[in-house]
C-alpha cells in the first residue's frame, strides 16, 4: 500500500517537472527572438494542383450467407435458419465545392465489406459505401471496368431515410392491372417516436379482406438513430500526405516544365489514352453524386433453399440445403479530370498581371509577384453586381509552344474549354524601354494560336481585351497602336494595380457575359 502511494508521489513529482520544463520552454519562445517556424503558413495558392488522378475503385463484397439449423426436442430434422448475406457498399463520388483539386484522394478506394448472414435468419447488414468528394467539375474517363449508374443530384435535406422508396399507387388504373382485379387500398404510413408503421388492406377476388401491419424500427445493428441520416453522406476520405508535399519551387525559367502529380509517367499516359473511354461522367453542380462501383450481392442463407423433410427426400442429410459466399463488388479504373467552370477565363502570358487583375475586380486573393508562373492553379473570383453573379477564372501563363507541354503545358488549357468568355489580358510595358518582353498584339496572336492548336475552335467565343499597366511610362502610346492593330473587339485600359479602369471593364465583362459576340481571330490582328 505504502509502496503503491510512494510511487504515486513520485510520478507526480516527474510531471510537475516536466510541465515546468515546458513552461519554461513556451515562455522562451514567446520572449526570445529566437525565429520560431510556423510550419502552416504555407499558402493555398503555393500548393502543386492535382488536376488529373487516377482512380482503382471496387465495390465491397457482400457478406457470407450463414448455414445453421434450429432444431428442438419436437423437430428431429432442425430447421435450417441461416440468414442471407449483406450486400457490400458502394464507392460514390460526391461533388462539393469545398475542395479544389484531387490531393485528398487516394488511388485505391474500396466499398466495406457486407456483414454476414447469422442464425435465426438474421440478414447481415449492408457495407457501409464510401462517399469521396471530388471538386465541381470533374470529368470522369474510364480506363478498365463500367460504371453503371448515372449522375444523380443527392438532397440529403429532402430524404428522409424513413420514407419509403418508389410510391405506391392506389388509383383505379393501378388496381386494374391486378390479376385477379382484387382491391388494394392505399397504404396507411404512421410515423411514430421509434420509426415508422405501415399498413395495408386489401379485398382478394373472392371477397376476402386480407390486413398486414409492419413497423420499420430506427435503431440497426451498425448505428444508432441519430447518426443515421448522416450515415452515408460523411464518408470522406482522409487526405493522402504524399501528395501535400511538392510545393511550387520549380518555377523562374519559363521553359520549365512542371510535371502534374496524377500516379502515374507521361509514358504510362500515351499507352493508357489509346483504351480510355472519354467523358463518361461529369459532376458538375455541388451534390451531385455517381456510383463508380457497385457493392456485391450477399450470398443466400441455407434458409433461401430449403425444402421441408418429407419421405422422398428421407436420403437427404441435414446439412443439404447450401449456403452461399457473397459476391465480389465491381471494378473501375477511372481518371478523374478537374475542368474548371467559370463564366470568364482570364486568359494572358505569365506576368501579364491576370491575377492582379482577379483581385481587382473581385474579392479573391490569388498570390502576386513580379516573377513568372506565380498562378499554379486556377483561381476563381465572384464578381458581383447589383443582380448578378460572374465567376471569374484566373488561368496560368501561357506561353508560345505551351500546347506543346511548355511552360506549366497544356494541362491548364482544358481549365478554359468551360469557361463561357475569355478576358485576353495582354501587358502594355512587356516590350517598351528595350525589355525583351512581347509586344501586346504579338501576344494576342501566340494566345490565339495556342487556344487553337491546343483545341480547334477553344478561341471562337465571346472575348474582349484587357490592355493592362496603363500606368507605366510609354504605355498610353502602345495602347494606341494596340487599338489601331487588333480591330472588332473592345480594349479595356486598365491599371491592375491601381484598380483604375476597373469599373469599366466590369460593365464591359457583364456585357460581354449576357450576349456579347466579339470574337477575337487571327485575322482581325495586325502584325509587321
Ligand atoms: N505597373 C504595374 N504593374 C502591375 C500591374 N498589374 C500587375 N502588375 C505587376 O505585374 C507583376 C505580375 O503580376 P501577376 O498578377 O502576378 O501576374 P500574372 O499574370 O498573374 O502572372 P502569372 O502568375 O505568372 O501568370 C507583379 O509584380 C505585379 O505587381 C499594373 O497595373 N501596373
Amino acid at each position: 500500500m505504502w509502496l503503491c502511494r510512494a510511487r504515486y508521489l513520485q510520478y507526480v513529482e516527474a510531471f510537475r517537472k516536466s510541465s515546468r520544463l515546458q513552461w519554461l520552454l513556451l515562455s522562451y519562445s514567446c520572449y526570445s527572438d529566437a525565429p520560431h517556424k510556423n510550419l502552416k503558413s504555407t499558402p493555398l495558392q503555393e500548393r502543386k494542383m492535382i488536376d488529373r488522378f487516377r482512380l482503382h475503385v471496387k465495390g465491397g463484397v457482400g457478406g457470407n450467407g450463414c448455414s445453421s439449423f434450429r432444431r428442438s426436442r419436437h423437430d428431429r430434422h432442425g430447421r435450417p435458419d441461416g440468414g442471407n448475406g449483406g450486400r457490400g457498399g458502394d464507392v460514390i463520388l460526391q461533388c462539393t465545392a469545398a475542395v479544389w483539386d484531387f490531393s485528398s484522394l487516394q488511388h485505391h478506394i474500396n466499398g466495406r465489406k457486407g456483414g454476414h448472414g447469422s442464425s435465426k435468419n438474421k440478414i447481415g447488414s449492408r457495407g457501409e459505401d464510401k462517399v469521396v468528394t471530388v471538386p465541381v467539375g470533374t470529368v470522369i474517363h474510364i480506363v478498365d471496368g463500367e460504371i453503371y449508374s448515372a449522375v444523380e443530384k443527392n438532397t440529403p435535406g429532402d430524404s428522409d431515410p424513413w420514407e419509403i422508396p418508389g410510391e405506391l399507387t392506389s388509383d383505379a388504373s393501378a388496381s386494374n392491372q391486378q390479376p385477379n382485379s382484387s382491391s388494394f387500398n392505399a397504404p396507411n404510413v404512421e410515423k411514430t417516436e421509434a420509426g415508422v408503421d405501415v399498413s395495408f388492406s386489401c379485398t382478394t377476388s373472392a371477397g376476402v379482406k386480407l390486413s398486414s401491419q409492419a413497423s420499420l424500427i430506427k435503431s440497426c445493428s451498425r448505428c444508432s438513430s441519430s447518426d443515421l441520416q448522416s450515415r452515408h453522406l460523411d464518408k470522406v476520405s482522409l487526405p493522402n500526405d504524399d501528395d501535400e508535399t511538392n510545393y511550387g519551387n520549380a518555377l523562374a525559367a519559363d521553359g520549365d516544365k512542371l510535371g502534374i502529380d496524377d500516379g502515374t509517367s507521361d509514358k504510362d499516359w500515351e499507352d493508357e489514352e489509346k483504351e480510355i473511354q472519354y467523358n463518361v461522367a461529369e459532376l458538375t453542380e455541388e451534390g451531385q453524386q455517381i456510383i463508380v462501383a457497385h457493392g456485391g450481392e450477399g450470398g443466400s442463407g441455407n434458409v433461401a433453399s430449403w425444402k421441408p423433410f418429407n419421405k422422398e427426400n428421407a436420403s437427404m442429410d441435414e446439412d443439404q440445403p447450401p449456403s452461399s459466399a457473397g459476391l465480389p463488388g465491381s471494378e473501375a479504373v477511372l481518371v478523374l479530370e478537374l475542368k474548371t467552370i467559370a463564366d470568364v477565363g482570364l486568359v494572358g502570358m505569365p506576368n501579364a498581371g491576370k491575377s492582379t487583375l482577379l483581385g481587382a475586380i473581385s474579392r479573391a486573393k490569388p498570390a502576386v509577384s513580379h516573377y513568372a508562373f506565380t498562378t499554379l492553379r486556377p483561381n476563381i473570383g465572384k464578381l458581383n453586381y447589383h443582380d448578378l453573379s460572374v465567376t471569374v477564372a484566373d488561368i496560368p501563363g501561357l506561353i508560345k509552344g505551351a500546347h506543346e507541354n511548355r511552360g506549366l503545358g497544356h494541362a491548364f488549357l482544358r481549365h478554359i474549354e468551360r469557361t463561357k468568355v475569355l478576358a485576353y489580358v495582354v501587358d502594355l510595358a512587356a516590350a517598351l524601354d528595350g525589355r525583351k518582353g512581347i509586344t501586346p498584339w504579338q501576344q494576342l496572336k501566340d494566345l490565339v494560336l495556342e487556344l487553337e492548336c491546343y483545341q480547334e475552335g477553344l478561341s471562337n467565343r465571346p472575348s474582349l481585351v484587357v490592355a493592362n499597366k496603363i500606368d507605366e511610362v510609354g504605355a498610353e502610346s502602345v495602347y494606341e497602336e494596340l487599338q489601331k492593330r487588333v480591330q472588332g473587339i473592345p480594349i479595356f485600359p486598365v491599371c491592375a494595380i491601381l484598380e483604375e479602369g476597373i469599373i469599366e471593364l466590369k460593365a464591359g465583362l457583364r456585357q460581354l457575359v449576357n450576349g456579347g459576340e466579339s470574337i477575337l481571330s487571327l485575322d482581325s490582328i495586325m502584325i509587321d
